[in-house]
């Protein structure tokens, strides 16, 4: 009986045994997450989302959860009768708007996400990027057809302030942020991209890796046309496809590219879809999704495994 007992239970050590490299490789690190409005509509999948940043957390990583809400800001105009409309991937955003804007993200998506969070525990804590100046922006107008178009309270990030978010993930805490800026010229707020502003969140605290949730398998190579996923790929790479990427996975790639130029040495867009993906990527040999990379050093060796960021020593 017992014997029968240990046989069964097998597969469970093998599968903690397999995650051990991928522990010790990420220990203390900072894993930047954003979980985006459409991967955070399925009630299932929130909570295994909540589940796979906590245990990120127990297993001594330092998880930043950086939210969206395009679905539910998009529910909410509409309920208050205003228009929804994107120029450039970015919602055009009037003073209205903003105040909804602000009132979804802090004070629906935010709290739910902690809320979720803090059933295992007193860890989350959630903030905006106006708070202790965490994001400052100043106006975005983007350049359509060679025109710079005013598309009203959306912000260029101009500066990050990691100390408020430092000081949580030092007090042992889960930071959880609404992609919201103070503005550097006026005493309003600015709408950013939630993808961007994680990205810009991940340079600044020297992530170990950004992890960008959505609701596709990752970035597929022909998009519409097929549904082979590009499982990595390298920033000149990147830089070369970007033009050709539309909707929004634009700000996803241009997030992901500036962040692995700015030192973070992965950023991965994963099937938000997909219970778990979060630890499937983090602690098994296989990975899922996009993986973006620096461009290879002259003369370095040329990654060997099927997985490039793969522990020292190989995973086996
Ligand atoms: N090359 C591509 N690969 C994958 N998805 C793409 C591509 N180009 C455009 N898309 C679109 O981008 C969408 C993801 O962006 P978005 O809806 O803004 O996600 P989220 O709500 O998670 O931030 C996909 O659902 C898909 O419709
Ligand atoms: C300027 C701009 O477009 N801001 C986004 C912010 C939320 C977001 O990015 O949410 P998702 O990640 O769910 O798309 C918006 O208003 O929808």
């Amino acid at each position: 009986m017992s014997a029968a007992r240990k046989h069964t239970a097998l597969p469970k050590a093998q599968i903690l045994i397999e995650a051990l490299p991928w522990l010790t490789r990420h220990n203390g690190k900072i894993v930047v997450i954003k979980f985006g409005g459409n991967a955070m509509i399925d009630e299932d999948l929130k909570a295994a989302f909540a589940q796979d940043v906590v245990f990120l957390r127990q297993a001594g990583l330092r998880p930043v959860v950086v939210h969206g809400g395009g679905p539910q800001i998009k529910a909410q105009l509409a309920k208050e009768g205003l228009v929804s409309e994107f120029k450039a991937g970015l919602r055009v955003t009037t003073p209205e708007a903003m105040d909804i804007v602000r009132m979804v993200l802090a004070g629906q998506v935010q709290r739910e996400l902690v809320g979720l969070l803090n059933q295992h525990g007193p860890l989350a804590v959630g903030m905006t990027g106006e708070d202790a100046h965490t994001i400052t922006a100043t106006q975005h107008k983007p350049e359509i057809e060679g025109e710079l178009v005013d598309i009203g309270r959306v912000g260029e990030i101009t500066s990050i302030d990691t100390g408020a978010i430092e000081a949580l993930l030092a007090d042992g805490r889960i930071p959880v942020i609404s992609s919201i800026a103070r503005s550097a010229d006026d005493g309003h707020v600015y709408n950013i991209n939630a993808d961007t502003a994680a990205a810009a969140l991940a340079a600044a605290l020297g992530a170990e890796t950004l992890m960008v949730l959505t609701d596709v398998e990752g970035l597929y190579a022909d998009w519409p046309n097929s549904d082979e996923v590009i499982s990595r790929l390298t920033v000149s790479e990147l830089e070369k496809l970007l033009p050709e990427l539309s909707s929004g996975m634009v700000p996803k790639m241009e997030g992901c590219l500036h962040a692995v130029r700015g030192g973070v040495p992965t950023a991965r867009v994963l099937d938000g879809r997909v219970p778990h993906s979060i630890l499937l990527e983090i602690f098994t040999d296989q990975g899922i999704g996009t993986m973006v990379l620096p461009d290879p050093q002259p003369g370095a060796d040329q990654p060997g495994t099927d997985r490039p960021d793969a522990p020292q020593g190989g995973a086996q």
